[in-house]
């Protein structure tokens, strides 16, 4: 049993977790992170050594008053885990299982061992565009996928974004993700992360699909540039560039992909391409998108390309 001390409420996380639903023991691992209010640890089942990624809520936390930063409300695991169980597809992280016990919501997830494109930005500061063409051809993938089943993830940013052993993107975290209904069916609740949220859900105007491609063009942008297009020291700074459209395209990026990336951070949702037209842009189609990338690639440029 593992109690920590946390924002003085107790996160209780019991060493041996039982799935009724797939009838399976799991033993706890290693933690691997918190993410909002959730906390994720590696999950090992007892009897086949399969590994997993286990997602936990604590429901003390979840009744909690709102603060002013996103909450979990218990309805909103409800809508992550009811959208997230239904998707499949090689660029959406897989989703087993969940249940609960007193204390605890568990969601179990495919393990990304080479933890999430975060960690990569972070290690290598800038990519190159030939690896920029793999990494971001796999994630529009996964979000026309996501945009096909009329839903909207609503968080898409490199923490968000996990890495398997062959480096292949598996976009994860469903916490802000939300079903479109009916045709033109907009949202108005403000939600997502300060760098990549779309100026229309700053400004409550209704946001829908474009607020994706939004957040797909400031992912691209902190991956070649090295940091996100509308940074600022203080949060205040950044929500202002953002909607006064405020960025600089690198000089040392090719015009291919300063157009990808312009047509994307568009001010006006109406402006930007749909999810099926950005895999015909230019940048994608005009140079080799490569079928895989050596693993070395998470610390050092390759030379190919
Ligand atoms: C081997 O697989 C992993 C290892 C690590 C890791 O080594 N984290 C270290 C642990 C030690 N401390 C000191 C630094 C971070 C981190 C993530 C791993 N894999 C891994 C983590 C995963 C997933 C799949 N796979 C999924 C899906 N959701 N989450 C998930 C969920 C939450 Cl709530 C929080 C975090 C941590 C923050 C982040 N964005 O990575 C992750």
């Amino acid at each position: 049993m593992t109690a920590a001390p946390e924002n003085k409420t107790t996160y209780v996380v019991p060493d041996s977790l039982f799935d009724p639903h797939r009838g399976r023991t799991y033993k706890r691992g290693r933690f691997f992170g918190k993410g909002g209010f959730a906390r994720c640890y590696e999950i090992i089942d007892v009897h086949t050594d399969d590994v997993f990624a286990c997602k936990i809520v604590s429901k003390k936390l979840m009744m909690k008053p709102r603060q002013e930063e996103e909450t979990a409300e218990p309805e909103e695991i409800a809508v992550e885990i009811s959208i997230h169980r239904g998707l499949n597809h090689r660029s959406i992280v897989k989703f087993f299982s969940c249940f609960d016990d007193i204390d605890n919501t568990y969601i179990v997830l495919e393990l990304c061992r080479k933890r999430s494109m975060s960690e990569l930005q972070r290690r290598r500061k800038i990519i190159t565009e030939f690896e920029c063409r793999y990494y971001i051809t796999q994630i529009i993938e996964g979000v026309q996928y996501l945009h096909n089943n009329r839903i909207i993830h609503r968080d898409l940013k490199l923490a968000n974004l996990f890495l398997n052993d062959m480096l292949h993107v598996k976009i994860g975290d469903f916490g802000l993700a939300t079903r479109i209904e009916f045709e033109g069916d907009r949202r108005y609740s403000v939600c997502g992360s300060p760098n990549y949220i779309a100026p229309e859900i700053l400004t409550k105007k209704g946001h829908s699909f474009e607020a994706d491609i939004w957040s797909i063009g400031c992912v691209m942008y902190t991956l070649l540039a090295g940091r996100p297009p509308f940074h600022h020291k203080t949060r205040e700074g950044i929500f202002s560039n953002i909607k006064k459209g405020q960025y600089s395209v690198p000089s040392w990026l090719t015009i291919s992909a300063a157009d990808m990336l312009v047509s994307m951070l568009q001010l006006d949702p109406e402006r930007r391409p749909a999810i099926g037209q950005l895999l015909n842009c230019n940048f994608l189609k005009a140079a080799k998108v490569p079928q895989f990338l050596p693993s070395f690639c998470l610390t050092m440029a390759p030379r190919i390309g």
